[in-house]
């Protein structure tokens, strides 16, 4: 049997009957009625969980809901458990607290591939504080912990980093790994050509982002409303586009940089403009370099997705993060919608393709193409941290364990 010590992975710890501390992230959208709009995310946990099962461990599922403030019933994970039972195929027992006396009654009482879900650890205002004591406690209901919370890898919190200090071994799961193979293996390892699509609102959430990319890529195209920060600080009018003046010395510098790098930059060469910022607004395409007074740039346009799409073929590994427009906006999705499509088609030819997260999951959800994509990423935060060259205390808490 293998000693605490050289556990280093999931698949050579002993399972057999030990309790298991697994920490996911089911933070899942519920509407007002408190039925579950997305289940992405519960879906990617089940295989690290199915595994625990069938390794006959008992398994204690702890995540957190949301962002509230003390115990707030809105919050409660109960309404996860049908889901949950039905994709791992046996009753989901739930505690009502994640740490005291009824969760030890019930962890003491879970057979061999029993799944016991605590309640939302974040009721307790000492896990985001990542207070020892709470961390402790958290410890002390299991003999070994599994983090597969990527989404939250981020977060220094006691259910993903402060519990590492008191249970051991401390391993990744499988959705973990995953997340961090395709962000970090295909990222610093690419098979080139390399291209990053970065969009999004605002140039200064990306900065590190793009920074980081420069370093990697072959070639980057920018999109969405970030565009318009370049375009002025080339001296292009922009309407009444979203810019960030203090910005753009900034953006003169990174295409400076990607110009002593090597690294193709794309700018799109028209846009779609509207006269306000809504979803019935007057549209209209025009060159990058003619957008009047009084109107804004929303998505990109027809001349820029083909370019772009001609750019992409040449390529062997794409990562995007950042849609192209205000895709919310049915009117200015094309853009987006356009270079999923393009995605979904060079994934089919072998190119590999990752979707980093947040609003640009969403877009590719929305155009029904997310089983296309070779990876698709969890977590927002986390992938864009990744993405800028940062480490995750939830990821080095592990390699440290
Ligand atoms: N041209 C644009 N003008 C204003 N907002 C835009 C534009 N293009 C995209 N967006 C918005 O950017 C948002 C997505 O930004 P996101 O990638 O989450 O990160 P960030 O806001 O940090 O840049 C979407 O809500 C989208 O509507
Ligand atoms: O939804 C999450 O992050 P994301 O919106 O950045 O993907 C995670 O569950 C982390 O949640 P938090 O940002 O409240 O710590």
């Amino acid at each position: 049997m293998a000693t605490k010590k050289s556990v280093s992975s999931l698949k050579e710890a002993d399972l057999k009957g030990k309790k298991v501390l697994i920490r996911a992230d089911l933070n899942v959208p519920l509407d007002d009625s408190f039925k579950i709009t997305d289940d992405t995310r519960i879906r990617a946990a089940v295989p690290t969980i199915k595994y625990l099962m069938s390794n006959g461990a008992r398994v204690i599922l702890s995540s957190h809901l949301g962002r509230p403030k003390g115990v707030t019933p809105k919050y409660s994970l109960k309404p996860l458990v049908p889901r949950l039972s039905e994709l791992l195929g046996l009753e989901v027992k739930m505690a009502s607290d994640c740490i005291g006396p009824e969760v030890e009654k019930l962890v003491a009482e879970l057979p061999e591939g029993g799944v016991l879900l605590l309640e939302n650890v974040r009721f307790y205002k000492e896990e985001e504080k990542n207070d020892p004591e709470f961390a402790k406690k958290l410890a002390s209901i299991a003999d070994l912990y599994v983090n597969d919370a990527f989404g939250t890898a981020h977060r220094a919190h006691a259910s993903t980093e402060g519990v590492t200090k008191y249970l051991k071994p401390a391993v990744a799961g499988f959705l973990m790994q995953k997340e961090l193979d395709y962000l970090v293996g295909a990222v610093s390892n690419p098979k080139k050509p390399f291209a990053a699509i970065v969009g999004g609102s605002k140039v200064s959430s990306k900065i590190g982002v793009i920074e980081s990319l420069l370093e990697k890529v072959n070639i980057l195209v920018l999109g969405g409303g970030m565009i318009f920060t370049f375009y002025k600080a080339q001296g292009l009018k922009v309407g009444s586009s979203l810019v960030e003046e203090d910005k753009l010395d900034l953006a003169t510098s990174l295409l400076e940089k990607a110009k002593a790098k090597g690294v193709s930059l794309l700018l799109p060469t028209d846009v779609v403009i509207a006269d306000k910022f809504a979803a019935d607004a007057n549209s209209k395409t025009v060159a990058a370099d003619s957008i009047p007074d009084g109107w804004m740039g929303l998505d990109i346009g027809p001349d820029s997705i083909k370019s772009f799409s001609e750019a992409l073929d040449t390529t062997q590994t794409v990562i995007w993060n950042g849609p192209m427009g205000v895709f919310e906006f049915e009117k200015f999705a094309a853009g987006t919608t356009a270079i999923a499509k393009k995605l979904a088609e060079l994934s089919g030819k072998g190119v590999t393709t990752i979707i980093g997260g947040g609003d640009s999951v969403a877009a590719v959800e929305k155009a029904g193409l997310a089983d296309k994509m070779s990876h698709i990423s969890t977590g927002g935060g986390a992938s864009l941290e990744l993405l800028e060259g940062k480490t995750l205390p939830g990821v080095l808490a592990l390699n440290e364990a």
